[in-house]
């Protein structure tokens, strides 16, 4: 199992979570952020205001899966939360160890 964090822009977390749920994804987290990346110092727009960036407001998606889904899921959040323009957010993928879904008991992929 894996778990990809996602920070994206906020406006775009509705066609992000439609992409990731047409990409099989049964369940997700969201939590919101604030942070920058390497543009900052520069402006972004946010709700059509200009911001000099310090600390943005963004939006995080966590989304525990199985290996073979990582690559579809990716590709999902990428095609959906791309507009070309700075501060479009970032992936990271790591390990996950164990999954357990409390109702039942089931462990691993099975919690998923
Ligand atoms: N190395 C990092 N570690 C943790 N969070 C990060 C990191 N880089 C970016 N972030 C988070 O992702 C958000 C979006 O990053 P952002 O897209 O602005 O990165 P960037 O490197 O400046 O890319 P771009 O050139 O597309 O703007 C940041 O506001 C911050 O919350």
């Amino acid at each position: 199992m894996k778990k990809i964090e996602a920070i994206i822009k906020p406006f775009k977390l509705d066609e992000v979570k439609e992409a990731l749920q047409e990409a099989g994804v049964q369940g997700l987290s969201v939590v919101e952020v604030k942070g920058f990346g390497r543009q900052k110092g520069h402006t972004e727009l946010y709700r059509g205001a200009e911001y000099v960036v310090d600390f943005l407001p963004k939006v995080k998606i966590e989304v525990v899966l199985p290996d073979d889904q990582v690559e579809r899921a990716i590709a999902a959040i990428v095609d959906a939360a791309k507009t070309d323009k700075i501060g479009d957010g970032k992936i990271f993928v790591s390990p996950v160890e164990q999954a357990i879904r409390i109702r039942t008991g089931e462990f691993g992929d099975d919690a998923i």
